[in-house]
């Protein structure tokens, strides 16, 4: 287990996500947790209840006792929360920022600090250690520091260090990506409604065919083109789908969406940092 003290400034949904990770893979103790928000208590109150772990509305004496802060709170929230704690940092602690599109510089700018200034972009699987978490450091950061919170992000996931510049890019596959592939399931439910198939044994064949599928890209030495290839016959019904996916452009869609998320994350940072 890690010996070091963690708060949360941000008690939302990605912060729910890593607590719960970290807590379910005990990779730091429970009484090392300590979440604070904006206003919300009782928030504090069930995160607190549900996960054990510290909860204090005193951002003062969370920072204090700290030696990492991670930022979870939304993007626009970030120069009024770097305000309200650039008194309160001591040397040494690591800054870990959750924020889309949001720079290290622009933090550690905000901050007036020399500390490092971590991102990292995980997604909400790290509710059950399955997140694809990305990383980058800042202009302070060392190669320790990026270990340090490799191994933390490692207990919610899989890790990899980037380039800051490609956070952007990462952010839209990896950080949204989950949003998209649910946005896929949910009009297959909508099919089995249509259909008035039965929704608990169609849950369980549809779970199973992704889990299936992602296993197979995992596995295969096959391409996900070749993947495909294999399913589908001739004139049969796989082909009778794939026609209609490409009459509505899918793939067009798929790479448009990636295109605007990316291009969000950095209009983020444009218009946040101005
Ligand atoms: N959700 C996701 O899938 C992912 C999100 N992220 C990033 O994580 C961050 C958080 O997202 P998410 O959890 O979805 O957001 P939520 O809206 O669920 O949570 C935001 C939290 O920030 C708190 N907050 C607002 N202002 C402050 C402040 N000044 N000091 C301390 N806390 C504050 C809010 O408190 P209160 O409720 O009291 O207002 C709330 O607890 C975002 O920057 C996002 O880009 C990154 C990867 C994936
Ligand atoms: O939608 C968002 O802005 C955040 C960042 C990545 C996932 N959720």
């Amino acid at each position: 287990m890690l010996k070091q003290t963690i708060t949360f400034l941000g008690a939302g949904s990605m912060a729910e996500a890593i607590i719960s990770g970290m807590c379910v893979n005990k990779i730091v103790p429970r009484e090392q947790i300590i979440a604070t928000n904006h206003s919300n208590k009782e928030r504090l109150m069930e995160l607190e209840q549900k996960y054990q772990i510290h909860t204090t509305q005193n951002k003062h004496d969370a920072i204090r006792q700290s030696d990492l802060i991670i930022l979870a709170m939304k993007p626009k929230d970030i120069k009024k929360a770097t305000d309200e704690i650039k008194e309160m940092l001591h040397q040494d602690q690591i800054i870990i920022s959750l924020l889309a599109g949001i720079s290290t510089s622009f933090i550690e700018n905000a901050l007036e600090t020399s500390n490092s200034v971590i991102r990292v972009m995980p997604n909400t699987s790290a509710m059950i250690g399955q997140s694809a978490t990305t990383i980058a450091g800042g202009a302070h950061t060392t190669k320790e520091q990026l270990q340090l919170v490799e191994q933390l992000m490692q207990a919610v996931g899989t890790t990899t260090i980037i380039k800051e510049e490609e956070m952007d890019a990462y952010t839209a596959l990896a950080g949204s990506g989950p949003a998209f592939y649910y946005y896929m399931v949910e009009a297959m439910e909508q099919f089995v409604v249509e259909k008035g198939l039965d929704q608990e044994t169609s849950k369980a064949l549809l779970v199973q065919t992704l889990k299936g599928v992602t296993e197979m890209l995992a596995q295969s030495p096959d391409s996900p083109k070749a993947l495909r290839e294999k399913i589908t016959s001739k004139g049969g019904t796989t082909e009778a789908g794939l026609k209609e996916l490409e009459a509505y452009q899918f793939q067009q869609a798929v790479i448009s969406c990636l295109e605007k998320a990316t291009e969000k994350s950095n209009q983020l940072r444009k218009t946040i940092e101005r």
